[in-house]
C-alpha cells in the first residue's frame, strides 16, 4: 500500500474580531493510504470541517503541509472531490445537467459531450437516480438532492473523496439507505475516502480506520483505531459481531472524554 495523503504536523487557527486568534488545530499529523477509508469523527466545533477544508486546499494551514502523492497541497484540485452536508446544485438545471455541468466544469478536455451524458447516467443509475434524472432540484427530496451530489462528485473521478458529514442533514431511513449505497460504492471504486461525521455507527461501518480528534482549541488526533471487519461488507453481520459493540463502547467513551 502506498500513502497517498500525508498530513505533517499541520495548525490552523483564525483571527477572531473580538478574541485575537483562536487556534483550532493542534498538531495533526497522519497519512492516509491509496483505497483507503478513513473517518475523522470529533466533538462538535473541535475542527473536523476545518481540517477537511484544509485536505481540500480550501484552507491553507498556518504550519506544516498537507501532500498528495508527496506534492504539497496549495489550492483546489481536481483530483480532490469534496462533498458537503448541503449540496449547492443549480436550480435551473435537470439532476444530469447538474453532473454534466460540473464535468464541463472540471477542465478535462478529454471527454466528449457523449461521454460526460455517459457519465452523468452511469452515476445517477449507482444512486438509484435515473428516474429522476431530468428533475430540477427544486422537485426533488433533500435526500436526492444530496445523491445528485454524491453522483456529481463520483463522476468527476477525482482520486481522494473527501466527505464533510454528507448524509448530516437526511431523516433516518434515507440516512440508512444511503451509508448502505455509499458502502457498495466505496467497495467498488478504487478510490481514497475522507469522512468526516459524528455518527459513530457510521463510521464503524464505512471505515478502514477511524481518527478521534479532541477537543479544541488546538485540537489533536486523540485516537487512530483500526476497523477489523473485512470486505466486502455485510451490515447486518458486522452489527452484530462483539467486536462492532466493543468498538462502539469505546469510541462512544472516547467521545465523551474528548468532549471533556
Ligand atoms: N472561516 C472561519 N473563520 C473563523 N472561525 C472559523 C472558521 N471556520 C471555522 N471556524 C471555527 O473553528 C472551530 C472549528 O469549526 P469546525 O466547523 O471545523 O468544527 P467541526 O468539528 O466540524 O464542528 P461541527 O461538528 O459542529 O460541525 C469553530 O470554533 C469555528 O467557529
Amino acid at each position: 500500500m502506498t500513502e497517498q495523503l500525508t498530513v505533517e504536523a499541520i495548525t490552523k487557527g483564525f483571527a477572531h474580531r473580538k478574541r485575537g486568534f483562536q487556534p483550532v488545530l493542534g498538531e495533526i499529523s497522519f497519512s492516509v493510504e491509496e483505497g483507503e477509508f478513513v473517518t475523522i469523527i470529533g466533538p462538535s466545533g473541535s475542527g473536523k470541517s476545518t481540517l477537511l477544508k484544509v485536505l481540500a486546499g480550501l484552507e491553507l494551514p498556518d504550519s506544516g503541509r498537507v501532500c498528495l502523492e508527496a506534492r504539497p497541497i496549495t489550492g483546489p484540485s481536481r483530483r480532490l472531490g469534496v462533498v458537503f452536508q448541503q449540496h449547492v446544485l443549480l436550480p435551473w438545471l435537470t439532476a444530469e445537467q447538474n453532473v454534466i455541468f460540473a464535468l464541463d466544469a472540471d477542465g478535462r478536455s478529454d471527454r466528449s459531450p457523449a461521454q460526460k451524458e455517459e457519465l452523468a447516467e452511469k452515476w445517477l443509475d449507482l444512486v438509484h437516480l435515473s428516474e429522476a434524472a431530468d428533475k430540477k432540484p427544486g422537485q426533488l427530496s433533500g435526500g436526492m438532492q444530496q445523491r445528485v451530489g454524491i453522483a456529481r462528485a463520483f463522476a468527476l473521478e477525482s482520486e481522494v473523496l473527501l466527505l464533510d458529514e454528507p448524509l448530516g442533514a437526511l431523516d433516518a431511513l434515507t440516512r440508512h439507505s444511503l451509508q448502505q449505497q455509499l458502502l457498495h460504492l466505496s467497495e467498488q471504486e478504487k478510490r481514497t475516502f475522507v469522512l468526516v461525521t459524528h455518527d459513530v455507527d457510521e463510521a464503524l461501518m464505512l471505515s478502514d480506520r477511524i481518527l478521534v480528534l479532541s477537543q479544541g482549541p488546538g485540537a489533536r488526533v486523540q485516537q487512530d483505531i483500526r476497523v477489523p471487519f473485512g470486505r466486502p461488507r455485510d451490515r447486518e453481520a458486522v452489527e452484530s459481531s462483539e467486536d462492532y459493540l466493543g468498538l462502539r463502547r469505546d469510541l462512544l467513551e472516547s467521545l465523551t472524554s474528548a468532549a471533556d
